[in-house]
């Protein structure tokens, strides 16, 4: 049954192909661009030195420092490379980590962003930008911050390494997993996030078995796009508050931390969301929908213990009591002892299992 919803569609313009990327110029221009400022880590700098190559006399400069979970004294040098050749927009070119500086910029400044998505993390479609300043992240929600034009061009996603590839691939997932439980969540988003896992999870194993497969390639950027926009348009729960707290308290990567925690957090909120589970189990083609994500995360040859990446085990009291301090929304009422065993299950690897409930 559908019920009441407000759904608010997110102004951003999208190129979507092979080949996408030889429309860049004609892309700062149609934004009005006069000179833009690429935006890449140090690992993409030579691909972003090419697309200015490209850009001709709209190409500003270069700024290759991006990194992970967007340090505002990054931004801050950003800033001055941007003034420096006087840019009146930014093209990130890269995964989230780009995206998320130029974001940064964009929430000081207003300057106009053209995107070019590299990962599967899907920040080029949200108005979120998350910010680490003194060892903190914290997160901003503006409508400045949603890049205005993305080009997806799955020509650039054929390098992405087979372990990324996975880990990239199931942060996506989880958008898409949580928007379907979301407090706001509505029929069109819901449509979006079925979509998105179903076409991930179909892309991810063909991808593992051969890297450069165009047609997989392009079916998993296609899913991540539709996941981006989930994670864009309502609001999230346990697994990305989880994942938020373990990544910025023991600096654990992100992608591969959402890849560990997801089966955990979505077998806590099952009992609650019986209509997301079975649409998350129809969409990857398992019987019960957090064992089937856990195989899936084995099957792609990522790590699914918490250990392994780097958290110690002294952390899961931590982690479990960070949890439950700050109250938010979540379908089933966060239980500091279930949360507990949660993370210890994630921290050991273990497969997910019926979360003991507060009697
Ligand atoms: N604000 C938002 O809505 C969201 C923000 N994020 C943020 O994004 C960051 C993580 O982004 P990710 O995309 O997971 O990783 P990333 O952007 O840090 O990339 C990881 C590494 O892979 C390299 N790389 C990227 N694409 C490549 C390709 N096609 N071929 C070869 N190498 C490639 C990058 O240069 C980098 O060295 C975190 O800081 C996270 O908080 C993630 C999702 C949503
Ligand atoms: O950290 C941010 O930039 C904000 C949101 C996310 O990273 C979303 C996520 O946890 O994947």
């Amino acid at each position: 049954m559908i019920g009441t919803f407000t759904f608010e569609n997110l102004p951003c313009r999208v190129v979507f192909g092979s080949g996408a990327l030889a429309s860049a110029k004609a892309e700062v221009e149609r934004l009005g661009g006069k000179r833009a400022l690429v935006l890449t880590t140090p690992q993409q700098e030579a691909q972003g030195k090419s697309l200015g190559a490209a850009l001709g006399p709209l190409y500003g400069g270069i700024f290759p420092g991006a990194t992970m979970h967007t340090p505002v004294e990054v931004t801050e040098r950003a800033l001055a490379a941007m003034k420096a050749c006087e840019a009146d927009c930014v093209i990130s070119l890269g995964g989230g980590s780009t995206t998320g500086l130029g974001k940064a910029l964009a929430l000081r400044t207003g300057i106009n962003q053209l995107c070019i998505p590299t990962t599967y993390a899907g920040s080029e479609m949200t108005p979120i930008v998350g910010q680490t300043e003194n060892g903190l992240k914290t997160t901003v929600r503006d409508a400045a911050i949603l890049p205005e034009t993305v080009i997806y061009d799955v020509d650039l996603t054929l390098t992405l390494p087979a372990s990324l590839t996975a880990t990239s691939g199931i942060n996506a997932i989880a958008h898409a997993v949580e928007a379907l439980y979301a407090r706001d969540t509505n029929p069109v988003t819901s449509l979006m996030a079925e979509e998105g896992i179903r076409a991930l999870a179909r892309a991810l194993p063909a991808i593992a078995a051969k890297g450069d497969d165009r047609e997989a390639r392009t079916e998993a950027l296609y899913g991540a796009w539709l996941c981006g926009v989930c994670l864009g348009t309502v609001g999230m729960a346990l697994h990305h508050k989880l994942c938020h707290t373990l990544g910025g308290t023991f600096d654990l990567p992100h992608a591969e931390t959402h890849t560990i925690v997801l089966p955990h957090a979505l077998a806590y909120n099952a009992p609650a969301v019986p209509d997301a589970m079975a649409r998350i189990s129809r969409a990857i083609g398992a019987a019960d929908a957090p064992q089937g994500l856990f195989e899936l995360a084995k099957r792609l040859g990522a790590k699914v213990a918490l250990r392994d990446i780097g958290m110690p085990e002294g952390g899961i009291d931590k982690a479990a009591d960070l949890a439950v301090t700050n109250a938010y929304w979540n379908p089933r009422p966060l239980e500091r002892d279930a949360i507990r065993d949660l993370i210890t299950r994630a921290w050991a690897g273990e497969p997910p299992g019926a979360i003991k409930t507060a009697v």
